[in-house]
This record gives C-alpha cells, structure tokens and sequence, in this order.
C-alpha cells in the first residue's frame, strides 16, 4: 500500500516493516574472508546455507527477516563454537532446529562423532534432507527433548543455540556431559545475566562457567559463548 508520499517513502515504509514471508529477498553473499575462514569446508557450507536460501522459509525453519542474514546471523554466528570443540570425540547439539550449530560443527570438523536433538518430527525431516543431500557420514540424529537422551550416553561436548536460558539449559543437559566435558552455548550479549542468574544450578551441577567473546567477521555484535566445564 502506497504511503502517498512517493517511492522513497513507500520504499522505507516498506523496510520498517520488515520483510514478509514469500517476499523476495536478496541472498546475502559471503566475503572473502568467510570463504577464507571456512577454508576446505567452505564449499559444504555454502551449499547448506544455498538449501536455506531454497526451503528454509517455506519449511518453517527461518523466519523472513533472518533470510538476508543467513551467513553473518546463522552460519557466521554458528561458527563461534568451533574453537571450544574437544579435539576428538562426541559432540551432541540439542536443539538443533534448522541444523545451528550443529550442521555446520558436523562439516567444519568431520573428525567429531556428532549427534543432533531434536524433538520436532518437521525439523528433523530436513536436518535428514540435508545429512543425505550434502553426504555428511559423521552425524546421528535423534528426534527427541533432550531430556529423553538422559542414560543413553554422554557427549564431551554439548552445544546449544537458541534453546533456553543458562539455568534451564544447565538443568536439560547436565546428565548428557561426560566427566571433564563442557555445555557450550551460544548467546547474545545478555550471556553475562543468564550466567549470574544461573550461579546455583552452576554450583550443584559441578560446572564452572567462563564466558568468551568472539567478534564477528561479518557483523560489529560479537558472539558470546558461554563454555560450562564439568569440574567432578
Ligand atoms: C529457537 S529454535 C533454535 C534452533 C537452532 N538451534 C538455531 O539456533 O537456529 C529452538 C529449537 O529447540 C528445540 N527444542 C525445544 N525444547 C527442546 C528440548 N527440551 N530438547 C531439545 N530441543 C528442544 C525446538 O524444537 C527448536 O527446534
């Protein structure tokens, strides 16, 4: 609807608006230093991030303002977790939703044994679209809470983005880490509070918390990962 006041008005009316679901977007592209960031795996991620561009917002699993943000927002911002991966063994990402972070951990490091929860049949139809259309062999998914794992294993590292606040997401995962493992979180710059807030169930869980900046190589917010280490 015409705002009655000529294009440039209409056309910033429309911004302030936000994006619709089915409007036409422009893909947001990688930089070079993206490319050079994600290296060997860059290609896999591209071609996880074009799937998105594709199905991501007709399958329910990206919300329309989020797709011209896909590398800077999703995959950029889901790459801040690689360095506080172990240097062998499981990985579980509960939550996984769209497949962040874990997809992108399962290509960037195919070394890891990495298992995906999550509890939404729908989600899980795609995040098995995407295993088989870009061929990862090192993922196992499991459609389930992440409660419903308790007692069948433990990861040495477990991930989550997205999934709740520090103190519930301490209380959903603390049977899935594995002596000397770590919750690794991803979150925003409120990951000061939820960490202060989550001081008691840090305490009886036997978790020591320490939070990490990690500045965007795409955007000015940096990306806050809270790393939770079992300590007994
Ligand atoms: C907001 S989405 C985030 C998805 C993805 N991690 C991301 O960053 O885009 C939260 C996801 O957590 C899942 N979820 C909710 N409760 C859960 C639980 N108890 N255990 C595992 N996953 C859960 C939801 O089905 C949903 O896919």
């Amino acid at each position: 609807m015409s705002t009655g006041m000529g294009p440039a008005a209409d056309a910033a009316a429309a911004e302030a608006k936000g994006r619709r679901v089915g409007d036409p977007f422009a893909p947001e592209q990688p930089t070079d230093e993206v490319r050079e960031f994600f290296g060997s795996s860059f290609a896999d991620v591209e071609h996880f991030v074009r799937m998105l561009e594709e199905e991501g917002e007709i399958r329910g699993l990206v919300g329309p303002r989020e797709m011209e943000r896909l590398w800077s927002r999703h995959a950029v911002n889901s790459a801040a977790v690689l360095p506080f991966l172990p240097r062998s063994g499981q990985v579980l990402d509960i939550g996984s939703g769209a497949g962040l972070p874990g997809i992108i951990i399962a290509i960037c490091r195919p070394d890891l044994d990495v298992h995906l929860a999550e509890p939404m049949a729908r989600r899980c139809e795609w995040l098995s679209d995407v295993i088989d259309e870009i061929g990862l062999d090192n993922v196992t998914l499991h459609q389930a809470r992440a409660e419903e794992l308790r007692g069948k294993g433990r990861a040495d590292v477990v991930t989550a983005r997205a999934v709740a606040n520090m103190s519930k997401l301490i209380r959903m995962t603390t049977k899935l880490i594995a002596p000397g493992g770590s919750l690794v979180a991803l979150k925003g710059r409120r990951a000061p509070l939820e960490v202060e807030e989550a001081a008691r169930e840090l305490k009886s869980h036997h978790l020591a918390a320490k939070i990490h900046e990690v500045p965007s190589i795409m955007e000015e917010e940096s990306t806050f990962v809270v790393v939770c280490k079992r300590t007994k």
